[in-house]
């Protein structure tokens, strides 16, 4: 959506125009009658249209188009042609939304004057409008798991502030969801929240998303920070960004200041800068990927958002929130978990967090048949259930090496482990579920090295 269409029954007067733009560096369509006109606009809507009032053996004419238009398509700025002497049209034609009119014989300096503003305000309608697009999401971020807790409780201490944040943590463990809570908590939740997807940006295009770009014929496109201004702007991956790009944002830091790529004016921002890695940012600076100073300025208070294997206690709640998700949104049945599979999904090891969660359970969902609880065969972590060989367990490589007294050890750590954190480090709870006295279960772990709190391995000295 970035020509112009220009509609005139006089096949001078439309190739001329197209002729002139052309020249400017704009793409152009043309359409000779009403008919072709509302071909071309459901085929694709143009960026701007140029209008002739009057048209010839047309079913409409122009004001007719131009209401369908301001109906359907409000966003495209039209520039009305109407003859020497008409001007009353031209003014009905602007009070029904026209952007502007130019008569005819039109002077060429003019005609281009009105179409390089009429570009801008059509280039800035569709940014704030893939901005407005952006801050409509609403934000869900829930867990009640003790990591959970302390996660929020991180981030209610950065809202207020304008300090920058990097959230290091897992894919899909949620740091966009962390980043958008920020937003949402901090003084400038009404302003713009805008991300820059670092990984998913060709390099040599990362300066023109940023920064915009100008040029004598296009005018003024602003970049992401641009659009960004007055909120945050969010680094996503940040570690993907190219070193030459590294060095304009750190200057941006500085100063908040920068230039448009192909400009020479110096333009100001207020920013808050939020980013975030999977990457080990150190590991990037030793092989010479990462601007040790950029990393400094990001990095003024590091938060780390926990992986989904450490928040287990948190996986029923999110499969509900899921489940009602997918419900209103692409009307999958609102089924409840059972309690066995709350049990499997809880033993995952979930690579790909909460993300892969949450694919898992839409899968579930669009295969499943029927509207009871999703059973435990259902989310076994195979695609097909009923060959998973019923209690069959899979030796990894590492037990299979072991002597059994080791090995059994080794499975009985990871086995306790996975339970504690299940149950938030409740040891009555999970003592019940593995089937021990809970002073059994206190030895056991003090023989295995576990700290009972919270389920991590200790050196064996640890007591509740
Ligand atoms: N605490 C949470 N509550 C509800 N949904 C969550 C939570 N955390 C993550 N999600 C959901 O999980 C998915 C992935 O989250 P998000 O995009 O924030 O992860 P990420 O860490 O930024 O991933 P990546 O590093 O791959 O960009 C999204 O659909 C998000 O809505």
């Amino acid at each position: 959506m970035s020509d112009i269409l220009i509609v005139d029954d006089e096949r001078d007067i439309r190739e001329l125009i197209g002729d002139i733009l052309e020249d400017e560096g704009y793409a152009v369509r043309l359409a000779g009658s009403s008919d072709e006109c509302m071909q071309q606009l459901n085929a694709t809507p143009p960026a701007l249209m140029i209008l002739d009032i009057w048209l010839k053996d047309s079913q409409m004419d122009g004001i007719d188009i131009l209401k369908v238009v301001k109906r359907d398509n409000p966003g495209i700025p039209v520039v009305i042609i109407s003859g020497h002497g008409n001007i009353e049209i031209a003014v009905a034609a602007i009070k029904q939304g026209a952007y502007d009119f130019i008569e005819k014989p039109f002077n060429i300096d003019q005609l281009l004057v009105v179409i390089r503003r009429a570009m801008e305000t059509s280039l800035l309608r569709r940014e704030n409008q893939s901005l407005k697009r952006v801050d409509q999401k609403p934000l869900v971020m829930l867990g009640e798991s003790a990591v959970f807790r302390a996660l929020i409780g991180q981030l209610d201490k950065v809202t207020r502030s304008n300090g920058r944040v990097m959230l290091t943590g897992p894919a899909g463990s949620g740091k966009e969801v962390a980043a958008r809570y920020i937003h949402q908590h901090s003084n400038r939740a009404t302003a713009p929240f805008v991300t820059v997807s670092c990984a998913s940006i060709q390099p040599d295009q990362m300066e023109t998303v940023l920064f915009g770009r100008e040029n004598a014929e296009r005018g003024v496109e602003k970049g992401m920070l641009e659009q960004a201004n007055g909120g945050i702007l969010y680094l996503d991956e940040v570690a993907d960004m190219p070193l030459g790009t590294q060095s304009k944002m750190l200057r941006v830091l500085v100063d908040q200041t920068f230039q448009r790529v192909g400009g020479t004016d110096k333009v100001r921002v207020d920013l808050r800068v939020i980013s975030s890695t999977g990457r080990d940012l150190k590991d990037e600076i030793a092989q010479g990927n990462f601007r040790e100073e950029l990393y400094h300025r990001l990095n003024v208070v590091p938060v780390a958002v926990p992986a989904l294997s450490d928040r287990r206690e948190d996986l029923p709640l999110l499969v509900d929130h899921f489940i009602d998700e997918l419900h209103t949104q692409q009307g999958l049945p609102k089924r409840t978990l059972s309690e066995e599979a709350a049990a499997v999904l809880q033993s995952h090891v979930w690579p790909g967090n909460v993300r892969q969660l949450r694919n898992l359970i839409e899968r579930v969902l669009i295969l499943g048949d029927g509207d009871g609880p999703i059973t435990a065969a259902e989310v076994s972590g195979t695609d097909t259930p009923s060959d998973a060989g019923g209690d069959r367990v899979v030796l990894s490589g590492a037990l299979a090496a072991l002597p059994l007294r080791e090995a059994r050890e080794a499975f009985e750590r990871e086995y306790l482990m996975t339970q504690i954190n299940r149950f938030g480090g409740n040891i009555s709870r999970t003592a019940q579920f593995v089937g021990m006295e809970r002073s059994a279960l206190h030895r056991k772990l003090k023989s295995l090295g576990i700290g009972a709190k919270t389920g991590s391995k200790s050196d064996g000295s640890e007591e509740e």
